[in-house]
Formats: structure tokens, sequence, C-alpha cells
């Protein structure tokens, strides 16, 4: 089942959102009078209850609501070539450059209400081809308005697209170039990162009709090139993909002067995985009140893919690069052409896991983070995209979005920064309908971290809960502490601090006091080959709201704060989904699919498969990780 708010649908539903839009304006919440008028239409009532902000505004219960039964999705097309709308050039490029034949959930809902421009605010799981799904709605839209024999060099910009991280424009620019070619429309990538000059001649020496960019870049853009803003006069349709990440890495202020200075007279769509509670605040100013909405993850179902085996473990630090090892090892023999992706929470931690492993592992291996050169960036990520089993260490910057194929295991070492972001790591493996398996590391201060995801189907590892037997093996752990005892001091000391700004960032995650995070912060430290914790100063921990003294100032001397200030100063270090809280300074910022898998009619749970695979596996033991009958909710289920 799937939940739409269409704008122009049936006059019964109209006037049972109007009744309950004004039972609601005058009395508080869930009273006898909201809750009367809503009985008869239970969905808008049960939203009225559920909700409150964004799914009580105005703007909001302006939308008509339609849930679709699963005979109503039947009769959605369920193949590109019974979408009658479709342009045919665009059905051309489907066909020929794409060679998709059936649509996912996603595509077949947003197709099925072409031509149209109205706005949209769509939720799909990840790695159910929602970029093709914008493009293509953003695309007959702009054809719908345009005559594109009319069009010359120096004409304004058509379709605008805002894009989180750099990784992820460029391979939805990729995308648009595929289907847009055939249109012979040009597609420009403005991201931060490249030479801006080059960008600018380009603008200038081709006609611009698509630009895909992220805000940093297209703020500089609108701020220092005069031609630009003119530019931006003809943007017809605004997309802003992972809507929510863009908020959530603090571009709240730069996509509200990019939508200041596009024509109000657009098409904004909205797309993510997950929607977070500070996305409603932007579309409730960007969207026109009678946006659509389509929720295409059931209600009943967690918001991961069902194909992807999710499960954790409790491992101390000291353990846990043995047991990386182990685990990488133990998946390269089952699938030795499969990806891993190995997801760390700092930037700084990533470069220090990458290092040990540099030195332990005989896989082909690659890190990407915010430190390394955009260049250095885009090389890496398409060796590892090229690559037959390749391990990548990675910090957020490839958490959402990106598209490499064949990955088969998603590691998180260490807890996400959010819910939201843990499905968007996990989405890099099952995509496009293929199999995949999620394990998250924990160490035991984490553990409170489960209460977080109570309706994901994580269940406990039993095989990788501890890594005694692995210990006992002296040649590999000799390798183990030599690759850790020649990682490089500085390093080591950065991976620290960054480690304890991260982890007092998630207090309101984790149960325990301050002061176990500071413990352990140096069982961490340890366990990645520091001789003894780094002194701290008592200035940064003051910072971090430690108390401080010398009990809890150093574990071993201060032989790091000679000779060169306070090389451990707060704010290092970012988490690298770019969110700048108060300890990041630095900010970031196809064609795997298998097709049989995109089956027809009864099988469109997301890229196939109504049913799926029973997510309730093994929860015999451990917490209830029961991901069913939780909440209903749309807007706050993620
Ligand atoms: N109709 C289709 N048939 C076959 N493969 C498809 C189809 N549509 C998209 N794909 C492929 O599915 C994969 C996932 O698509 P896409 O990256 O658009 O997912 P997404 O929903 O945007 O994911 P995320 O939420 O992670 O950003 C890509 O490899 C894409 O090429």
């Amino acid at each position: 089942m799937s939940i739409r708010l269409l704008s122009s649908l049936r006059p019964a539903l109209r006037l049972a959102s109007a009744n309950v839009l004004a039972a609601y304006r005058n009395v508080p919440r869930t009273t006898a009078s909201a809750a009367s008028s809503a009985r008869a239409f239970p969905a808008l009532s049960s939203y009225l209850q559920r909700h409150d902000g964004f799914h009580t505004s105005t703007r909001f219960l302006a939308a008509q609501q339609e849930v679709l039964s699963e005979e109503e999705e039947d009769e959605l097309p369920s193949r590109f070539d019974e979408v009658k709308s479709l342009n045919a050039t665009t059905a051309k490029a489907i066909k020929t450059v794409f060679k998709y034949e059936t649509m996912s959930k996603v595509q077949s809902e947003v197709l099925s209400l072409l031509p149209t421009d109205t706005d949209m605010f769509v939720k799909a799981k990840t790695g159910t081809g929602k970029t093709l799904a914008f493009l293509i709605a953003a695309i007959e839209n702009v054809l719908a308005k345009t005559d594109i024999n009319e069009l010359k060099r120096g004409d304004a910009i058509t379709c605008l697209i805002i894009s989180p991280t750099r990784e992820l424009a460029q391979q939805i620019a990729e995308e648009s170039r595929k289907l847009v070619n055939l249109h012979r429309f040009n597609v420009h990538c403005l991201v931060g990162g490249e030479s801006k000059g080059a960008q600018i001649r380009q603008l200038v020496s081709r006609r611009v009709d698509f630009v895909v960019g992220t805000p940093g870049r297209l703020n500089d853009m609108i701020e220092s090139v005069r031609e630009f803003p003119t530019m931006l006069e003809g943007v017809k349709t605004l997309i802003l993909d992972e809507a929510d990440q863009l908020l959530d890495m603090g571009f709240k202020d730069s996509i509200e002067s990019i939508v200041a200075a596009i024509p109000k007279e657009r098409q904004t769509l909205f797309f993510s995985a997950t929607v977070s509670s500070q996305i409603k605040s932007i579309a409730r100013k960007t969207l026109k009140p009678d946006f659509t909405f389509i929720d295409t993850v059931d209600p009943n179902e967690a918001n991961t893919n069902l194909q992807v085996e999710q499960s954790y473990c409790i491992t101390p630090f000291e353990q846990q690069v043995p047991l990386l090892a182990r685990i990488i090892d133990d998946h390269k023999k089952k699938n030795p052409a499969g990806k891993i992706m190995v997801f760390l929470p700092t930037t700084r931690g990533t470069q220090l896991y990458a290092s040990i492993f540099d030195q332990i592992s005989s896989y082909p291996h690659y890190s990407l983070h915010s430190k390394k050169s955009q260049d250095a960036r885009t090389r890496t990520s398409e060796r590892f995209r090229r690559t037959k089993g390749a391990v990548m260490f990675t910090s957020d910057v490839s958490a959402r979005g990106v598209d490499y194929p064949d990955v088969s295991l998603i590691l998180q070492v260490g807890i996400p920064s959010s819910k939201e972001q843990y499905i968007h790591r996990i989405g890099r493996t099952g995509r496009a309908g293929k199999t995949g398996e999620g394990l998250l590391i924990m160490s035991p201060v984490e553990e409170s971290f489960l209460d977080q995801v109570p309706d994901l189907p994580l269940v406990p590892n039993e095989l990788y809960m501890n890594a005694d037997e692995l210990l006992q093996d002296e040649k590999f752990m000799n390798k183990v502490n030599e690759a850790k005892a020649s990682q490089d001091q500085m390093m080591i000391n950065d991976a620290y601090t960054a480690f304890l700004g991260y982890y007092i960032g998630r207090m309101d995650v984790l149960t325990c006091p301050k002061d176990d995070i500071l413990e352990a912060a140096k069982e961490y430290i340890m366990g990645l080959g520091a001789v003894e914790p780094p002194f701290l100063s008592d200035g940064f921990l003051a910072k971090l709201g430690f108390r401080t003294g010398k009990s809890s100032t150093r574990g071993g001397g201060n032989r790091f704060s000679r000779g060169g200030g306070n090389r451990f100063s707060y704010g290092r270090d970012s988490n690298d989904n770019g969110r700048r809280d108060n300890f990041s300074r630095d900010r970031s910022s196809s064609q795997s699919g298998s097709r049989d898998s995109f089956g027809g009619r009864g099988g469109r749970g997301s890229f196939g498969g109504r049913g799926g695979r029973d997510s309730g596996r093994d929860r015999s033991s451990g917490r209830n990780r029961d991901s069913r009958g939780s909440s209903n909710d749309m807007f706050s289920r993620d």
C-alpha cells in the first residue's frame, strides 16, 4: 500500500479535508471535533492524531489524500511503454540508452501523474530508482514548456538539481546526460573542489539546460558570476535530492538563497528515502500548498530494503580491528567479487583505519573522505566503482545516494549520526532489487543506539559477537599489532580528538555518563595503536564539557603537547556527513541493476517482490528487534 496526497482529486476528499482543516484550525489537535470530522476519513484522521507541525499545517492539509490499495497500485503502469504521455524521445532514451523496460514502484507512481507541473514530495526506499523518476518528471515538464528548437546559447537554465555531496551531484549529472542527450539538452555539473573558472567557461560556451550542483558552489556562482542569476531566471523545475540531508548538513540558508534566485512559478520536487523533521519546515516554505506527497514505503514495513540482512555485534574497541579483518575475509571467501563498504564516524578515524588496513589486508581497498582533494575523491570513487571485490573505508561522504555496483556488504564501525544515516548507509547495498548484508559493530558504550532503531530488522550477529578465538591467532595478531604500531602519531592524536568530538555530540543517544565517553575514547585509541592515550589540554576538555583536572586530562603523559601549540584543538574533524556541529571545521562539500529483478505487476515492492523476504528473522535473542507493529507514521517514521 502506498499513500499519495494529490492536489486535484475527488471533491469528497476535498470536502473532507476542508472540514478537518476547519475543525483543526479552531480547536486543539485531536479534540472530539477534529476527530469526529475525520472519522469518516480514517487516513486523514490518523494524520491529525499522529503528527503536528508539517501534517497539521494548513499547507499540508490543503493537499488531498489518497491511500492507494493494492488493487489500485496494480492499475498503475508497470512498464515504461505503458506511460502513454511520455515524450517519444524520452521513451527512446529509456529503451535504448538505459535499456530499461519495467519500472520500480516509485517510478510508476511518479510517472503515472505525468504530464504534471505539480510540486511533489516523494519518499521511497534507497536504491529504488528515484533519480530516474525525478529526471523524467523534470524533463517532461521542461519539454511541455519549452520549444527546444528555439533554444540557443546564453539561454536560461531550465532544470536545477541540488545535491548534498559532490559525488552524488556528479552521478546525477551522468544519469541526466544519458536521459537528455537525445533531446540535445546540455547538462552542467557545478560542484566545489573543481575549477570555478573552467565551470564558468563551460557555462558561457555551451547552452545551459540542466544544472546539477552542490549548494555551496551554486551560491558561490550566484554571488560571484554576474550572468548566473540571470541564467537562473529560466528555471522551470527545481529538484532537491536527498532533501533532508541538505538541511542536515546545514545548507538551509544556501538553499533559501538559491530558491530566492529562481522564479516562483516553477515545479519543485523533493526526493528522499528518509524524511527528517527539519525538512518539513523548508518543504512548507518551498513547495506550493497543493503539493503531492507520495510515500511508497509500506507503513507496516521497515524503511530499509527487505532483501538486506541486517545484524549487529557488541565488541570492545581492542577487538574491533581484528574482527573487522576477519569479517572482510569471511565475506570475500563467500563472495569474492562483492564490494564492501566500511563506514566510520569521523574523517580522522577513516584515515587511520584505512592506513592500518593498508598493512593487514590483501584485498584492493580505498578510502574516501573530505580530507582528500576533489580530484582524488573522484578517482577513488571511479576505481571503487570499477574494481571487483574492492573494499572502501569511508566517512559519510559516501552515505547517501551514491550508486556503486555490486556492493554486497555494508560494515558500520561505530554508531551512525542518526537513524536516517543508518538507513542511507545500509542503502548502498541491496540496490535495484539485489541482495546484500549489513553489520553494525558497536562498542558496549554505544549499545543504546539500538533503542533509536526499534523498527529496523537488526538482529544480534552471534558469529561475530566476540573475537576471542581470533585473538589467540598469534601470527595474525602480530601482523595487526605491527600495523597499529607503525601508525603516525599525529594521525592517532587527531583520530582521538575527533572521536571525542563526535561522541560528545551523540550524548542524546548514548545513555552513559559523559566521563565514560572519555574512557571509551582512550580504549578506542589504544585499540588503534596508541601506546598511551594522547594528552588533552584542560581547555579542550572544558570545551567538551568535561570537568578538568589531572585525572581527566591525561591517560599518560603530555608528550604530544610539546612543540606545537594546541594540536588537539577543538574542531579539527567533521563527522563528514557535513553536519556542522560544534566539532566540525571542514565540510564536505548504474548501470548494474539486475533488470530481471524489476518484476512487473505484483512484484513492485521496490524493484520487485511485494512480499519480499520475511523481515522478522531470528529475534529470539537480544532485544526486541521486531520491525513490525511500530509506528505507521509516514513523515515521522524515520
Ligand atoms: N527501471 C529500472 N530498471 C532497472 N534498473 C534501474 C531502473 N531504474 C533505476 N535503476 C538502477 O537502480 C539503481 C538505483 O537507482 P537510484 O540510484 O536512482 O536509486 P535511489 O532510489 O535514488 O537511491 P538512493 O536513495 O540511495 O539515492 C541504479 O543503478 C539505477 O541505474
